[in-house]
């Protein structure tokens, strides 16, 4: 009789096993060519039209709080994706989600049910303090994902907005930065790591998301 795992319509990915490797090591993967140069363009080229057409919208933390602490927790503007839109550009951002998801879920079991994505835009001077992905009342986020859309020039020794991701070590806290290169993808436990997004001293643009089981 065949092996089960045989029966799995399955071929391996090098880059999808670097990232399990990465996660199941230290809760967090970099990789910074997941998507080309070319459809990072297009996707940074899509986020700045949509928010030049004022379709983004003030981020809100939790459920309700007010509007004047939420400024002082996070000051981006978001715009959720729908997959089901009949944007070309989106959909083949969509198909390299579902094609790790999907990898995910039959190398891991990891139960990957929804995802939810949406851009995100930093203006000069905000930063979105310490955190957790999770809702009190939710825990449904399993993996977050942050896909970095800056422009090619970015500096990150004068350009700020760094990702700072708060790690255990030995029962003692570290910290790991990561500056938010074009092209650059993070994964992270979203149960599992506090993090924040320092102070951005020029526009950040990325598109943020979560990987959720049921
Ligand atoms: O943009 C980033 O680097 C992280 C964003 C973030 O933490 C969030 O949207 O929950
Ligand atoms: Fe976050």
């Amino acid at each position: 009789m065949k092996e089960l795992y045989e029966q799995l319509d399955f071929k391996e990915n090098l880059l999808f096993e670097k990232v399990i490797a990465d996660i199941s090591e230290t809760k967090y993967s970099i990789i910074d060519d997941f998507f080309t140069e070319e459809e990072v363009a297009v996707l940074r080229n899509s986020l700045l039209t949509k928010y030049e057409e004022e379709q983004f919208k003030k981020a809100a933390i939790g459920n309700r709080v007010n509007a004047q602490i939420e400024k002082a927790i996070r000051g981006d503007f978001i715009l959720w994706i729908n997959e089901d839109s009949h944007d070309v550009l989106e959909q083949r951002f969509f198909d390299k989600i579902n094609e790790l998801a999907n990898y995910l879920n039959k190398t891991c079991f990891m139960g990957i049910l929804y995802k939810e994505f949406h851009y995100a835009i930093y203006p000069e001077g905000t930063f979105y303090k310490r955190h957790l992905d999770t809702f009190k009342n939710d825990d449904r986020r399993k993996l977050s994902m942050v896909f970095y859309l800056n422009e090619n020039d970015w500096i990150p020794e004068t350009d700020g907005g760094e990702l700072v991701l708060y790690l255990s070590e030995d029962g003692k806290e570290g910290t790991k930065t990561i500056t938010p290169f074009p092209g650059r993808v993070v994964i992270f436990e979203s149960q599992e790591l506090e993090h924040e997004v320092k102070p951005v001293k020029r526009e950040r643009l990325s598109i943020t998301g979560w990987l959720k089981t049921r």
